[in-house]
């Protein structure tokens, strides 16, 4: 059993509330446990993700967010900058799992946050475990 840390960016919170269910029903089917933070956005997430990982006590992550592209550059900066830097931590040897929305409108967000949909707070909960399985058989 693995215990890992879901962290959400509760910028739309209906959103929000789709991806952890998501999230938490694919931990849960497996057996494993989890701790639950909340950050303002995605933006936020890299970092609360380095500053848990310094307590040694999540075997893996859950990045959870949703951004939705507005009028200016800063869509461009919130996703890939979140993404990036997630994918920086993933290289330096942390699981996580990327389940950070970057969508163009809130209907596209409703399809792909939905559990009974296309359920991507589900997915990066096992992309989660897959890495830290692929971690385990590599150490
Ligand atoms: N526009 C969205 C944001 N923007 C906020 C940033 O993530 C960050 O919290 C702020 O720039 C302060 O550092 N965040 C989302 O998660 N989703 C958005 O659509
Ligand atoms: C992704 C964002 O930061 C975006 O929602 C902000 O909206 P705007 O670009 O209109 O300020």
């Amino acid at each position: 059993m693995a215990k890992l840390l879901l962290v959400e960016a509760r910028f739309y919170d209906e959103f929000a509330d789709a991806l952890l269910e998501g999230a938490q029903q694919a931990l849960e089917a497996q057996g494993h446990t989890h701790d639950t933070i909340t950050v303002p956005g995605a933006l936020e997430i890299p970092a609360a993700i380095a500053l848990a990982d310094q307590s040694g006590k999540y075997d893996a992550y859950v990045a959870l967010g949703t951004v939705i592209r507005g009028e200016t550059y800063h869509f461009e900066i919130v996703a890939g900058e979140s993404a990036r830097a997630i994918m920086a931590l993933t290289l330096d040897g942390l699981a996580i799992g990327n389940g950070i929305l970057t969508v163009e409108n809130e209907e596209q967000a409703r399809v792909r946050a939905r559990r009974d949909e296309k359920d991507k707070g589900g997915e990066a909960a096992k992309a989660a475990l897959a890495l830290m399985s692929l971690r385990d058989l590599y150490s």
